[in-house]
């Protein structure tokens, strides 16, 4: 097996709104969806998309980037925001084609994932891999969505 597409930056951040506000107004990010609860995560979420552009290799696609603000008191990003008060980046996605096969993967590499796979902000599931054993990077793994969305 191998990693698949980098799918998203997870960045963590005390206020959806004042981050989302900056991305879009400041940085000239689209905002592709708007705020939502996901209670099954812990997170309330919002996606943008950073701008593609005709660069040196030709026409590049824009890239996404995740925005999380803690939901509930049992949100996994608590402790993270404790430590980082004004937020900052927390998480990798990549996608793969069988979140089954990629979890059996992991634990067969010795890696810790956390967690069952459960249903991510693109509807498909996903699961976490602890930063102490991806090279201090939290990793999030999820299926491609079938109908190739992202
Ligand atoms: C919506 C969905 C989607 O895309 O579909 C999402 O992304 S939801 C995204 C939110 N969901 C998740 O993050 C779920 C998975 N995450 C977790 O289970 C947790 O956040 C852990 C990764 C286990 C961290 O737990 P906790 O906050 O209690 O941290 P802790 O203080 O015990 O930290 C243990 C060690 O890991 C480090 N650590 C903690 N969070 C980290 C991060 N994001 N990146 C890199 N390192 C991190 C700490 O600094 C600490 O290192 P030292 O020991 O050296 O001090
Ligand atoms: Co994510």
């Amino acid at each position: 097996m191998k990693l698949g597409r980098l799918n998203h930056i997870g960045i963590a951040t005390p206020s959806l709104a004042a981050s989302l506000a900056y991305y879009r107004d400041i940085m000239g990010a689209t905002i592709t969806h708007e705020p939502f609860d996901l209670p099954a995560q812990g997170v309330k979420v919002c996606f943008v998309d950073t701008p593609g552009e005709n660069g040196p290799n030709g026409p590049t696609a824009g890239t996404q980037i995740e925005l999380i603000e803690p939901l509930g008191e049992n949100s996994p990003i608590h402790g993270f925001i404790a430590k980082n008060p004004a937020g900052g980046q927390h998480h990798m996605c990549y996608e793969v084609p069988d979140i089954m096969a990629a979890k059996a993967w992991f634990e067969g590499l010795g890696k810790k994932v956390l967690g069952e796979p459960r249903i991510g902000a693109h509807g498909t599931p996903i699961f976490f891999v602890h930063p102490k054993d991806m090279n201090g990077v939290l990793t999030e793994i999820m299926e491609t969505p079938k109908d190739g969305a992202h």
